[in-house]
Order: C-alpha cells, then sequence, then structure tokens
C-alpha cells in the first residue's frame, strides 16, 4: 500500500471501530431498511450509454484532496448537486471522508436529497459494516479501492453491497488489480489516472488498463478529465463514465462547465 493510503487506511480503522460501538451492525442495519430505495447507478450509466451512445458523467462533490489542498471554497453541496444535474450528469460521487478530503456524511444525504441522480459514498471502505452505514446514509453505490484491502475483503463488500440493493465501483490502478478485479466479478469497475504514490495523472492508464477489464463491466475512467479531448481520449479506449472532480469544481458556473465538458 502506499503511503498515503496506509495514512488513510489507518485513521478510517480507529473511525470505524469508534463508529461501531456506538452503532454496532444490528442497529446500522436497522437504519439501512428505513434509508430510501436505492437508485440504480449502474443501471443509470447504461441507460445513458445506451441511448446516446456516449460516455456517462459521474460528476464528484469534492471540496479538497491530498494531492491538490483547497479545491473550492465556497462549498455548497446541494446547489453543486443541482448544476451538476442540469448540466447533464447522471450520476453524482460525493466525498464523505474529512480528515484528507474535507468531505462530510451530510454533505451525501444534502447533495441526493437535491436532485434525482444516483450517488457513489466517495469514501475508504475497510470494514463490511460501513457499506450498511452507506446505505442508511442514502449511499446508490459503494467504492471498493483494491489498492487498499485484500480479496477476501473486497468479496465481502461487494456481497454486502449486493445484499442491500447497492451497485459496487471497484477501482483498479495498474494490471495486477485489474486481474484481482476480473477475479472478483464485478460488473462496475473503475481506472484511476491518478498515481497514489507521485499523485500525478496519465490517462494512457485508463487505455493500457482498459484491454484487461471484464468482459461485462461498465469501465469508468477516473482522475485527471479536464476536456472534451480528454473525455473522447478515455471513450475511444473503450471508458464507457468517466469520474470527474476537480476540474468541474474549480469552475464558477458549474452547469455551463459540466455541459461543456461532455460535449464531443
Ligand atoms: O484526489 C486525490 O488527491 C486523491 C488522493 C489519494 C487518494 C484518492 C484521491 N482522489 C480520489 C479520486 O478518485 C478522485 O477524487 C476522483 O477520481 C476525481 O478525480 P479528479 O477529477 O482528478 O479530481
Amino acid at each position: 500500500m502506499t503511503d498515503v493510503l496506509e495514512r488513510i487506511a489507518a485513521y478510517k480503522r480507529e473511525d470505524v471501530a469508534a463508529r461501531k460501538a456506538a452503532v454496532p451492525q444490528d442497529a446500522v442495519e436497522a437504519r439501512a431498511r428505513e434509508a430510501s430505495a436505492p437508485r440504480g447507478f449502474r443501471a443509470a450509466l447504461d441507460l445513458h450509454v445506451v441511448e446516446t451512445g456516449r460516455p456517462a458523467l459521474i460528476a464528484e462533490i469534492k471540496k479538497a484532496s491530498p494531492s491538490k489542498g483547497l479545491i473550492r471554497p465556497d462549498f455548497d453541496p446541494p446547489a453543486l448537486a443541482r448544476a451538476y444535474e442540469r448540466g447533464g450528469a447522471t450520476c453524482l460521487s460525493v466525498l464523505t471522508d474529512g480528515p484528507s478530503f474535507q468531505g462530510d456524511d451530510a454533505y451525501l444525504a444534502a447533495a441526493r436529497e437535491a436532485v434525482a441522480l444516483p450517488c457513489l459514498r466517495k469514501d475508504f471502505l475497510v470494514d463490511p459494516w460501513q457499506v450498511a452505514e452507506s446505505r442508511a446514509l442514502g449511499a446508490d453505490c459503494i467504492l471498493i479501492i483494491l489498492a487498499m484491502i485484500d480479496d477476501a475483503l473486497a468479496a465481502e463488500l461487494l456481497a454486502e453491497a449486493e445484499r442491500f440493493g447497492m451497485d459496487a465501483l471497484i477501482e483498479t490502478h495498474d494490471e495486477a488489480e485489474m486481474a484481482r478485479a476480473c477475479k472478483l466479478g464485478g460488473d462496475l469497475v473503475g481506472i484511476n489516472n491518478r498515481s497514489l504514490r507521485t499523485f500525478e495523472v496519465d490517462l494512457g492508464v485508463t487505455e493500457l488498463l482498459s484491454i484487461l477489464s471484464p468482459v461485462r463491466a461498465l469501465l469508468v475512467a477516473e482522475s485527471g478529465i479536464f476536456t472534451p479531448e480528454d473525455v473522447q481520449r478515455v471513450s475511444d479506449a473503450h471508458a464507457q463514465a468517466v469520474l470527474v472532480g476537480e476540474s468541474l469544481m474549480r469552475q464558477d458556473d458549474v452547469e455551463a462547465a459540466t455541459r461543456a465538458l461532455m460535449a464531443v
């Protein structure tokens, strides 16, 4: 694991232990069952691709990051969610991690309530308990970062997501992780173009890994997408969706920027 992931995993384990002590498994499951029904995340991406023949956008609500520091000072998750929806996003990704991304669980609920779009809870999952917690918070999809966990835990997270009627985005960074994703058998696979060692982004990673991805998986190119040409480039490499944060978060007019980014 890279230094940044080691650091995040360490504080996540402590945080989850405290959360579990306060809300044990049966209680978090009860909350998950009371949450509003999951919106089909992968189904929405699929529908967009079938109807338009163009890649779908997963638009990220991201205040700050380890690589860039503060990205968006005037941060209003419901307003951003609405701007993304009007601009044509198919799904949202909402950072809930506090220490590294200045995220918050409340941002997920607030953004989701403001729109009709399915929402990914963008956080670092190190315990199956977090899947029920994510559902209780309203998430329609969870993120499984293979660089952070072993295959047994990844399979548990995937099974839990299925049990709660959620989708799971399985994130890969290299050939070895893509091979693990193929064995795991998920149907939504991400390729993250950002190196977790150097934080550099290289869209060539999508080009390299896409040919190794599971055949029935919908492929998402993540990170470092700034222009319509970038969208076209990863689309040419068979990505059917793009996950974009920073480039849209830095715009004054997020709705117009969203429309312009995807107009290729
Ligand atoms: O964004 C970071 O600096 C980062 C650092 C360490 C782990 C994960 C990180 N980002 C998470 C993401 O996957 C991105 O927020 C997402 O793909 C959007 O990327 P971008 O469009 O480049 O903001």
